[in-house]
């Protein structure tokens, strides 16, 4: 039987000048995360151990598995017996770079990758212009996994604005989605709480964001306020702008609760209309 709570961390790490400094530190916090806090499932943000910038995707990009990145997050993962979603770093496979999210498991075991589905096209003249689909190629696979009986999804960043995204991951059983994010500061406190708490309510859900600190210094600003929203839209826990280390156990219950309180799952009418993932 599935355990009526699970020990999450959302990691909001600081920028480093470069891979390895960024890779030593977050093995530092995976470490207290699972060692002092007793997190089970550990998650890191979006472009944690590169700069968040179309030159340097192409640079920093590795395997996945296999790369630098992903033996150190699979043998830390094993030493410490829990699950681990890395977050994303750039993939390269064929030629083509991917915004990928990689997952390991409590024996340090791959568990799937994920590649950002919708890419982050977007331009606001003056504050924010961003063209991902000018060096990553989009993924078009759903990542979908058990940890103790919780069904776990991963999506990145832009992708959580897409509802059909978090309504197809409620047809595939999600129960708690987890986008690796890195949203921008014009943006961010307009948008990300709002989206984490609507995609949780639509989809009966959790819904984790988990960015990186802001770094000033950086031509893209990572907005950082790392949240975790409950089924019922509530904002359980916060980040500031710093990096912080959020702890929190997930009430399992909660996920029955609102199905029976509030059955909107149960109501869809899909003999009038009707979402469909396309294989
Ligand atoms: N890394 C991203 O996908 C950024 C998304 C973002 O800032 C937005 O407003 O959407």
């Amino acid at each position: 039987m599935a355990p009526s709570k699970i020990k999450i961390a959302l990691l909001q790490l600081d920028s480093f000048p470069t891979k390895q400094a960024a890779i030593s530190n977050a093995l530092t916090q995976i470490r207290s995360a699972a060692k002092a806090k007793g997190a089970k499932l550990v998650i890191l943000p979006e472009c944690w151990n590169s700069t968040y910038s179309a030159d340097e995707f192409e640079r920093s990009a590795e395997k996945i598995p296999g790369g630098e990145t992903s033996v150190a997050l699979a043998n830390t993962a094993k030493e410490l017996g829990i699950w681990l979603v890395g977050g994303t770093y750039p993939e390269v496979d064929a030629g083509k770079i991917h915004n990928t999210c990689a997952v390991f498991g409590p024996q340090g075991e791959f568990i799937g990758k994920y590649r950002k589905m919708h890419l982050f096209d977007m331009d606001i003249p003056g504050i924010c212009t961003f063209s991902e689909s000018s060096v990553l190629t989009p993924g078009k696979e759903f990542l979908t996994f058990s940890v103790e009986g919780l069904n776990v999804g991963i999506g990145i960043c832009y992708d959580q604005r897409f509802p059909e995204f978090a309504a197809i991951h409620r047809q595939l059983g999600t129960d708690f989605l987890i986008f690796p994010s890195a949203f921008d500061t014009y943006t961010g406190p307009m948008h990300f709480e709002l989206i984490a708490r609507a995609r949780a309510l639509d989809n009966s859900m959790f819904v984790a964001l988990c960015a990186p600190a802001r770094d000033t210094s950086k031509d893209y600003v990572a907005y950082g306020y790392s949240t975790l929203c409950d089924p019922w839209g509530r904002v359980v826990c916060r980040a500031g702008e710093h990096p912080e280390m959020l702890v929190v156990d997930l009430d399992l219950t909660l996920l029955e609760d609102i199905k029976k309180k509030i059955p909107v799952l149960k109501q869809k009418r899909n003999d009038v209309y009707e979402l469909v993932r396309k294989k």
